[in-house]
């Protein structure tokens, strides 16, 4: 599949694409093709896009009412529907998700975050509270929302163009300007955004994008830029933890959405053909790469056999393939960087002592696909709770499954982790789903499905999962200042 996107991806400053001294290569993880170059952000790039970001909140941009922004955020939803085939090719070739993915998932909620987030800023509400006081007078209090100021975003790989607008949309709805760094695996939805920002009359500055890497690169350099006021982050924790020192000296708002160990526990009474389903999906889906997939499957013993016998057996029958390739279940991983990890995983598996129920290597093809970084959909049973591969967040399509016997014993399995992102319990039992819910120690619960998202609500984790919630009236607390004024009467 060729991407739509441009052979040299440039960065977007104060309203122009500009080039750099450096590039670096965007690879096709299907085959190890080139599909571009991208120029790499200096610092003094970086630091030009954080000007031009606080230059633009003076500007006309500074000026809009919270109607007129939504109204602006409309038309970014409707630029993005309008080259919607152009969206989905560029992020198909960077990541090599199957193509349906990235129409029904990925590019379809590009454009419902930006919709969600105008609307919702444009009815929200603030409080106020009347009060007495001592004359008899009283007093009235009332918050008021104002931008934070300049927001850096730096997004990850593995949903490129929708949790990089995840953090943009309510960014902007709530009046900041922003300097964005997608993945550098992952740059061309972000370019194309550029692109749209542009043909939307979004006034220049407001929407900034820089490309480029981690540390001592782009990523590092916006960390440490003094003209940002908040840092908003997903990925990987151990980055979280490197980023919150970055700022720490400016003492600035950050929001975490890192890395999860997340469990799928399935009760003896639950829908046994939905439950398979459901695991298939919350372990397999984007080849596992979703912070929220089940690396962890806990099932209820007397139907332990059975249900790992129904796992492998839909696993066997993924279909490995080509991104545009009718029914193609599963693609590559991001890189070959990635699949050398998922790689170590598997090996360690065995070192630790797994029983490889099905996968466990390479798919080979015969032709192309064996130059990309397809990895087989994998499943484990017999490892101990301390193995690393239980504890560790591989980020792959693998999970092992565990058989319990009680349910307090299974609670207290899921919550002896260093995470804690989200959960999918399966069962019949509504007072059971109920109580276990609340006992367990994550973000995120869904009962009897997993990953159905209502943008409204809080989104994030505990522990090394992350800091801070967004979502929602989330999303618009954490990207606004709220003043309280007081009158007295
Ligand atoms: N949502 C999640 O939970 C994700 C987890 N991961 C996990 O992280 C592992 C590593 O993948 P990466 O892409 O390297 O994740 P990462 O967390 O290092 O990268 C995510 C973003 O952070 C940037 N970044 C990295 N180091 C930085 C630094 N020092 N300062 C500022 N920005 C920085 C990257 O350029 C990228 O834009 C994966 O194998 C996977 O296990 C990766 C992506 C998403
Ligand atoms: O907002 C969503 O629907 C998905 C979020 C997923 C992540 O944050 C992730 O995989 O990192």
């Amino acid at each position: 599949m060729k991407p739509a996107s441009p052979a040299l991806l440039r960065n977007y400053v104060d309203g122009e694409f500009v080039g750099s001294a450096a590039t670096f290569d965007n690879i096709n993880p299907v085959d190890g093709s080139l599909i571009a170059q991208v120029c790499e952000a200096d610092r003094a790039t970086v630091e030009a896009a954080v000007a031009a970001a606080r230059l633009a909140l003076q500007g006309p941009w500074g000026a809009m009412s919270v109607q007129q922004r939504a109204a602006m955020l409309h038309k970014v939803a409707d630029g993005i529907a309008a080259r919607f085939d152009e969206f989905v090719a560029a992020e198909v070739a960077d990541t090599g998700r199957p193509l349906e993915q990235a129409r029904t998932l990925d590019i379809a909620r590009g454009i419902a975050n930006f919709r969600t987030f105008a609307d919702l800023a444009a009815c929200a509400n603030t409080d106020a509270f009347e009060m007495a006081t001592a004359d008899g007078a009283g007093a009235l209090n009332y918050t008021v929302r104002k931008p934070l100021g300049v927001v850096g975003i730096i997004s990850p790989w593995n949903l490129p163009l929708l949790l990089l607008t995840w953090k943009v949309a309510p960014a902007l709805a709530c009046g900041n300007a922003v300097v964005a760094k997608p993945s550098e695996e992952s740059p061309a939805t972000a370019t194309l955004l550029a692109e749209v920002m542009r043909d939307a009359g979004v006034p220049r500055g407001v929407f900034n994008l820089v490309h480029g890497f981690g540390a001592d690169s782009a990523g590092q350099f916006l960390t440490e830029s003094k003209g940002i006021d908040a840092l908003t982050f997903t990925g990987e924790s151990r980055t979280g933890s490197t980023i919150m020192k970055a700022v720490a000296d400016g003492v600035k708002e950050v929001s975490f959405e890192l890395g999860g160990k997340n469990a799928a526990v399935v009760f003896a009474d639950a829908d046994f053909d939905a439950a398979v389903a459901g695991v298939m999906r919350s372990s397999f889906t984007n080849s596992g790469q979703v912070c929220l997939c089940s690396e962890r499957v806990y099932v209820e013993r007397p139907i332990f056999e059975r249900f790992v016998a129904a796992i492998k057996a839909k696993v066997d029958a993924l279909k490995i393939g080509y991104p545009d390739e009718g029914g193609v279940d599963m693609g590559p991983l991001i890189s070959h960087g990635h699949r050398d990890k998922v790689l170590g995983y598997f090996r360690l598996a065995e070192q630790e002592g797994a029983t490889v129920v099905a996968g466990g290597g390479v798919p080979h093809f015969g032709d192309a696909r064996d130059n990309g970084a397809y990895v087989q959909p994998t499943v484990w049973t017999g490892l101990p709770d301390s193995a690393r591969c239980v504890t560790e967040e591989i980020f792959g399509p693998v999970c092992h499954i565990a058989p319990f016997d009680a349910e307090d014993e299974v609670v207290a399995r899921v919550n002896a982790s260093d995470y804690g992102l989200a959960c999918a319990l399966w069962t019949t039992n509504l007072s059971r789903a109920h109580r276990v819910a609340r006992r367990i120690h994550v973000g995120l619960v869904w009962v009897n499905t997993w990953y159905l998202r209502d943008l409204r609500t809080a989104f994030g984790g505990v522990k090394l999962s992350g800091l801070g919630r967004e979502g929602g009236r989330y999303s618009l607390d954490f990207y606004s200042d709220v003043a309280n004024i007081c009158i007295k009467l």
